[in-house]
């Protein structure tokens, strides 16, 4: 495979089509799913000349996590959809790619058992959980715990879901079930027996302030697309922000990932990290992000359509295409490091009429 669009289109091929579209399809009329990839398509770079050294260090510290590229593995659903060994066989992926995996609250896979699997790869494999907040705070501490106890070394809460968004696609397929013998498996073990992962829009700041209490681990916000939002979190001490409009499944209506990040980036003034994800699917995407002020991105589909053409090498192959991609981009931009990725570099398509 030579592209990420390549996977892309082998998986379309081998999974049922109920299940392609509940990983591939987003809200609504899908424009903000279209426009996470066409926003990057409207940028384009201004490389620089003579880079004066032919050593690129692209590793990032991310929370205390180093991950060996500015890539990481953002968090998505029901893995044991797209392949038998699911979340497993990603966490075994993103481990040998020594990048940062968040596990999703949806996982077919305990995050006891993503955790093992990565560790026996990298006893150093950085993991992140995600985390719904759920009304029944007993639930969500014990959620918490478990990913302590597992190892997770960040939570990252997702804040863009008051309520589920409208997949039409789903509908079509009449697709609202797991297939017998598969389930949110964080979900299972709980007080009074399994539960549905529940979306509320009555939680607030004071929710998440109490969560800040309950654990000492750093809290990113996944889904931030408002400046305000943003500054809010950084006031109220929380450690990141993931950028991110759920991969166009939630408000149709919302702008691209990348389109959102510049404000973004500018009100947090880099007193914390920012990351973004959305329509992340070339190298030079992900140089255009952090020269825009991202710290790292992260992919959500393209890892999906890599477990579902092969497993584990299938996401393998994912994570090393986009390394080898930004890799070259950077050195194309004349870049020797992610501190040489700055805003000049990115302008607008069309002609810089009047601009100098
Ligand atoms: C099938 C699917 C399932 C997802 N599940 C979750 C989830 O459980 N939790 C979450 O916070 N985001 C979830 N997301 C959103 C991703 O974390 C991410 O924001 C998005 O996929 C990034 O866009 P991309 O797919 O264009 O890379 C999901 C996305 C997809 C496509
Ligand atoms: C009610 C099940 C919740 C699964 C959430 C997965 C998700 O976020 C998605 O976008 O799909």
């Amino acid at each position: 495979m030579i592209s990420l669009a390549e996977l892309h289109e082998v998986a379309r091929q081998r999974l049922a089509p109920e299940h392609y579209d509940y990983f591939a399809g987003g809200a609504a009329d899908e424009i903000a799913l279209e426009d996470n990839e066409q926003a990057f398509r409207r940028l384009a770079l201004l490389p620089r000349i003579l880079p004066g050294s032919a050593r690129r260090d692209v590793a990032v510290n991310l929370l205390g996590a180093w991950a060996s590229m500015p890539v990481f593995v953002s968090p998505t659903a029901f893995h044991r959809l797209a392949h038998s060994d699911g979340e497993l066989a990603t966490a075994r992926a993103v481990a040998a790619a020594r990048t940062v995996l968040i596990a999703s609250m949806a996982a077919t896979t305990t995050i006891g058992d993503m955790a093992a699997a990565a560790r026996a790869v990298d006893p150093d494999a950085a993991l992140w959980f995600q985390l719904y907040l759920q009304s029944d705070t007993e639930v969500t501490d014990l959620l918490v715990r478990r990913a302590t106890d597992a190892g997770c070394t960040a939570l990252v809460v997702t804040v863009d879901s008051p309520v589920f968004g409208h997949h039409e696609r789903d509908r079509r397929h009449g697709f609202t079930d797991l297939p017998e013998g598969l389930a949110a498996e964080n979900m299972r073990d709980l007080p009074g027996g399994p539960r549905n992962i529940e979306m509320s829009p009555v939680l607030s700041w004071d929710d998440l302030e109490r969560l800040r209490a309950s654990t000492s681990l750093p809290l990113v916000l996944k889904g931030v697309l408002h400046p305000e939002d943003a500054r809010l979190a950084v006031e109220r001490g929380f450690d990141g922000i993931l950028v991110s409009n759920h991969g166009g499944r939630q408000l149709d209506a919302v702008p691209a990932s990348i389109d959102a990040l510049p404000r973004i980036a500018e009100v947090v003034g880099g007193r914390v990290p920012v990351l973004l994800d959305g329509g992340v699917r070339r190298g030079t995407d992900v140089v255009i992000a952090l020269a825009l002020g991202a710290t790292a991105v992260g992919i959500g589909r393209p890892v999906l359509w890599g477990l579902a053409a092969d497993g584990e090498s299938g996401v393998r192959q994912v994570l090393e295409l986009l390394r080898g991609e930004f890799d070259h981009a950077l050195a194309l931009c004349g870049g020797r490091g992610l501190a040489d990725l700055t805003k000049d570099l990115v302008t607008v398509r069309g002609p810089e009429v009047g601009k100098w």
